[in-house]
């Protein structure tokens, strides 16, 4: 702990370094033990939380950096938050104290499955002896009944117990993942475990059922952190929420920072209205960020991204008082966009220095309205990054599950994690692939080339344990593509759901029509004003809105510099013919002026 003058120069430092923003102080020098922060990107969150747990460590309100645990949903976000603290706390705290918090090692921040299987490797023989061996556990995918049925051996009435419980956490059926949650537990323990099998969700429920069963392990774990900071608040899914939950005592210190409008992942199990079931349970106090200094030298993207957060407020009737003007290519057919779109790349990259210049091109889905764009650039020599593919791609995951196999097999022969262990696997991976003329798997190939690179290189401060769980994770969690901000060319194309949580310096986004964003099954189907698309937001379509607003959202905020809207009057079919279709809804929202250029 600090002496009372270095707590003070401390406080001082903060004070000015956050000076003009009372929320991010409020945040900071907050007395309350339970805060819910709302915090959308870029609006100082990383740098609120950093100079929060330097607050609390020099005040003493946290004895050590490894009182303090970080959860996030993604691998990808628990590494950039360790990075951020390991390279800014020591800064902070340093200089004034002698006695150096070697924060590095201490820090434990991690995503929720490197958590557990952390706990698992330690306490995990309790209910199975292979689970001391969990780095070398395979990994196999509970939701396909015809891959455990095969990988397992059993019968597809014992193997849909698994697929029935994947399908419950996807769609947040809270009352089937409570009330089979022993029989699901049971039969991990039972038909993965003695056959040297993991699951995905069984890592998770494993660490609940020995939380359930060893009550001396969970509270030690509670005891072990009084400080729990949670990142992406908004992306947890029923089991880990159950974890955390349990891992909450009565005198837990929490942080939990999220942005609702930023929850694009309820496909997969994001539990809706998270952050307000939490602040009622846990009776948290709520903080809203309220500067956003990623637009800062940018008033239009300013006055955007605050008129959609607005919009997502009250939707039926904003409180708008300005409205953002954003650029916007207006064309007759896709041909003339996706023309338009090759020109507008070809102006931004040769007006900046070609080398810093990145643009993504992002849309909602695939289709044949994307192709004709791909055929363009490839027409015009632009040379681009394919990153079209859905978490879902068959392709997309047979890779992972190839990288996840083959992983374990190399760590089963040698554990160091090296230049050349990592190199041996790509070849390895490669190999497996080399006959594949598939864009996706090239796209992925080259994704795994800079993640095992970076592995070594932006991740160099990890120690060999985490570098292990980080490669494991990312095979497991299937975000490779969350590497495509690091590829070579500067241009990328994507989904926006691929995109969340990535930036870049100009984001272009074309089909912004009727059907294609929002699409059919978001809120154009069930529309009752197909017509003219001037929507009217009501009780019965409210809740499909706000979802669409926050994919059109995130999209919008992956850009650091300038989003770019482009639209065509007649768009492509899934057959191939054309329709008409009318302007987004999205770009006609109060307080969003397009304009034309
Ligand atoms: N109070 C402040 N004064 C000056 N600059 C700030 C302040 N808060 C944040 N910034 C700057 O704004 C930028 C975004 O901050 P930060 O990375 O903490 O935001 P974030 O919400 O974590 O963003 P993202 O979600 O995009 O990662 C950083 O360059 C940061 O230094």
């Amino acid at each position: 702990m600090l002496s009372e003058s270095e707590q003070h120069q401390l406080l001082e430092k903060l004070r000015t370094l956050h000076s003009d923003d009372e929320k991010q102080l409020e945040v900071i020098f907050s007395e309350s033990k339970r805060l819910i922060v709302e915090a959308p990107a870029g609006y100082g969150k990383t740098k609120t939380m950093i100079s929060k747990v330097a607050y609390l460590l020099a005040t003493g309100q946290i004895a050590h950096p490894k009182k303090i645990l970080t959860l996030t949903f993604s691998v990808n976000a628990a590494y950039k938050i360790k990075k951020e603290l390991s390279e800014h706390l020591p800064h902070l705290i340093q200089p004034i104290n002698s006695n150096q918090f070697r924060v590095n090692e201490r820090l434990f921040v991690s995503n929720y499955h490197g958590f557990c299987r952390h706990i698992l490797k330690k306490y995990g023989y309790l209910l199975h002896s292979n689970l001391s061996n969990i780095e070398i556990l395979k990994s196999v995918d509970d939701s396909e009944s015809q891959e455990i049925t095969a990988l397992l051996d059993i019968s597809y009435d014992k193997a849909s117990i698994f697929t029935e419980y994947s399908d419950a956490v996807k769609s947040v059926d809270k009352q089937h993942v409570l009330k089979f949650f022993n029989r699901y537990t049971d039969g991990i323990i039972e038909s993965f475990l003695d056959k040297d099998y993991i699951s995905f969700n069984g890592i998770l429920a494993l660490t609940l059922r020995l939380f359930q069963d060893y009550s001396e392990v969970l509270h030690f774990y509670q005891g072990y952190f009084p400080m729990i900071i949670v990142d992406e608040f908004q992306d947890t899914n029923v089991l880990s929420w159950a974890l955390l939950k349990k891992l909450v005592a009565d005198r837990s210190q929490l942080v939990f920072i999220g942005d609702s409008l930023q929850r694009i992942y309820g496909f997969i199990g994001a539990i809706p209205n998270l952050m307000l079931e939490a602040e009622q349970l846990l009776s948290m106090d709520r903080i809203a960020l309220e500067k956003n200094y990623r637009f800062m030298s940018n008033p239009q993207m300013l006055q955007l991204d605050k008129n959609i957060r607005l919009n997502a407020e009250k939707p039926d009737a904003p409180a708008i008082q300005i409205k953002a003007e954003v650029p916007f290519i207006s064309v007759n057919n896709q041909l003339e966009e996706s023309e338009k779109i090759a020109q507008k790349i070809i102006s931004l990259i040769s007006s900046e220095d070609r080398q810093l210049c990145k643009v993504a091109i992002l849309v909602k889905q695939r289709g044949e309205n994307v192709n004709k764009i791909i055929e363009v650039l490839m027409e015009k020599n632009i040379s681009y990054f394919y990153a079209l593919f859905g978490d879902d791609d068959s392709e997309y995951l047979s890779f992972h599950r190839e990288c996840s196999s083959q992983f374990t097999e190399q760590l089963r022969k040698d554990i160091r994690i090296s230049k050349g262990t990592l190199s041996k696997f790509y070849i390895k991976i490669a190999e497996t692939f080399k006959h594949s003329s598939s864009p996706v798997i090239k796209s992925l190939l080259n994704l795994l080339e800079v993640f095992l690179s970076r592995a070594l290189s932006d991740y160099s401060f990890l120690s060999a344990e985490d570098k292990l769980i980080l490669i494991r994770d990312t095979f497991e969690n299937r975000t490779l593509k969350q590497n495509m901000e690091y590829v070579n060319e500067n241009v990328i194309i994507s989904t926006i759901h691929g995109a969340k949580g990535l930036e870049w310096d100009y984001v272009l986004m074309p089909d912004m029509e009727q059907y294609s964003m929002p699409n059919w099954n978001g809120l154009c189907g069930a529309c009752n004003h197909k017509s003219n698309c001037n929507l009217t937001v009501d009780s019965r379509n409210e809740k499909n809105f706000l979802e669409e607003l926050s994919v059109f959202y995130v999209g919008v905020t992956r850009a650091r510099k300038q989003i770019v809207f482009s639209a065509s009057k007649t768009r492509f079919k899934a057959d191939g013919t054309t329709q008409p279709a009318n302007l987004s809804c999205m770009l006609k929202l109060p307080g969003i002026a397009v304009v034309e250029q």
